[in-house]
């Protein structure tokens, strides 16, 4: 797969079918979409295509109401090169993006850089200026324009439509152990191992915490049974988010007791993927009611899961 950050120097010279979204999370609804535009690009002898932005748009202009999400740039560009299509674009979501009509975005963008033949796009897609755009738009575009349009009617998964934004809430409200269904893998966060206040390793359990960028989604804070992925070896975790409200002041942080292991791996990247929440995080009278609590949790895991 080509991973192409378009700019006006950029055109295709090949003729394209495209699937057209943010396509946060790649969910089993995106996935159903990009099938279809890679069906559509084996009969018509098309370059497969998947068109997205690098930033959610509404952070631009309303960035109170962005959503924090679940997968970055990079996760996207793995997850899309296993999906086998030709090419993944981002386009450069600025102010004159944001205010591009849809009959320019379609001609200056689709029909003259990327040579668009066939575009895939969801029911209840939107673009161009303000989201005016429509699937019905797009269809009439491309009528002038000679390209076909698919659109796809609802993913669901037991009686519910799959999206984003459905995903986002099952993680904001812990429940993980529900995400599966729709995404088509568990929810899980990549990030490189930071250093905590180092409290656990002086009382002999040592975590691993993990920084995560602002724009990043994370679960409602509590304890979770987790597998963590160090190296390619899985191992179980046990992970606790949020602000450790024993302890005052205490910064947002992911950290997790990883089972049978006590590598120092400072700087190295961990994968947690979230199986189910445990419990809620509590405030403890002191450091050690903290403590027993914490060493009863790992032992209950081991004896119940692992
Ligand atoms: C399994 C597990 C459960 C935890 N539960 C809580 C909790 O309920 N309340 C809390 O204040 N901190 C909780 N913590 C966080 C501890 O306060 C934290 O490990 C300790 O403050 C060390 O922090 P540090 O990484 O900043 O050194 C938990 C940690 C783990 C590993
Ligand atoms: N369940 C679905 N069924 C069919 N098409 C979908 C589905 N979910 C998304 N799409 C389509 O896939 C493309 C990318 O989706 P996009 O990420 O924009 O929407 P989404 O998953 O509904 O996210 P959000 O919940 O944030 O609106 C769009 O063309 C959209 O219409």
């Amino acid at each position: 797969m080509e991973c192409v950050y378009l700019n006006k120097d950029i055109k295709f010279t090949n003729n394209t079918a495209i699937a057209l979204g943010f396509f946060d999370g790649i969910h089993l609804g995106h996935r159903n979409l990009i099938n279809t535009m890679k069906k559509k690009a084996k009969e018509l002898e098309l370059d497969s295509c998947v068109v997205t932005f690098d930033k959610h748009p509404l952070s631009l202009a309303f960035n109170k109401y962005a959503p924090k999400l679940i997968s970055s740039n990079e996760d996207k560009i793995k997850l899309f090169n296993t999906l086998d299509i030709n090419k993944l674009v981002f386009l450069n979501f600025d102010e004159e993006m944001m205010n591009t009509n849809p009959e320019i975005f379609t001609k200056q963008i689709l029909v003259d850089q990327l040579k668009v033949k066939s575009v895939i796009v969801g029911f209840n897609y939107n673009f161009g200026h303000k989201g005016i755009g429509t699937p019905d738009l797009l269809t009439q575009l491309g009528k002038d324009y000679n390209f076909d349009v698919t659109i796809v009617n609802p993913y669901e998964v037991d009686q519910e439509v799959v999206s984003s934004s459905l995903i986002r809430n099952l993680i904001t409200s812990g429940k993980v152990d529900a995400v599966e269904k729709y995404l088509g893998r568990k929810y899980s966060i990549t990030g490189k191992v930071i250093r905590g206040k180092g409290l656990g390793r002086t009382y002999n359990i040592p975590t691993a915490n993990i920084g995560v960028g602002s724009e990043h989604i994370t679960p409602e804070p509590g304890v979770y049974l987790t597998s963590v992925i160090y190296k390619n070896k899985v191992y179980d975790g046990l992970t606790n988010v949020g602000y450790n409200p024993t302890f005052k002041n205490h910064a947002f942080s992911i950290e997790t007791y990883i089972y049978d292991f006590s590598k120092d791996i400072y700087g190295e990247e961990l994968e947690i993927i979230f199986v189910e929440r445990i419990r809620k995080e509590k405030k403890f009278a002191n450091v050690n009611e903290l403590i027993h609590q914490i060493e009863d949790d790992i032992a209950l895991i081991r004896e119940k899961y692992l």
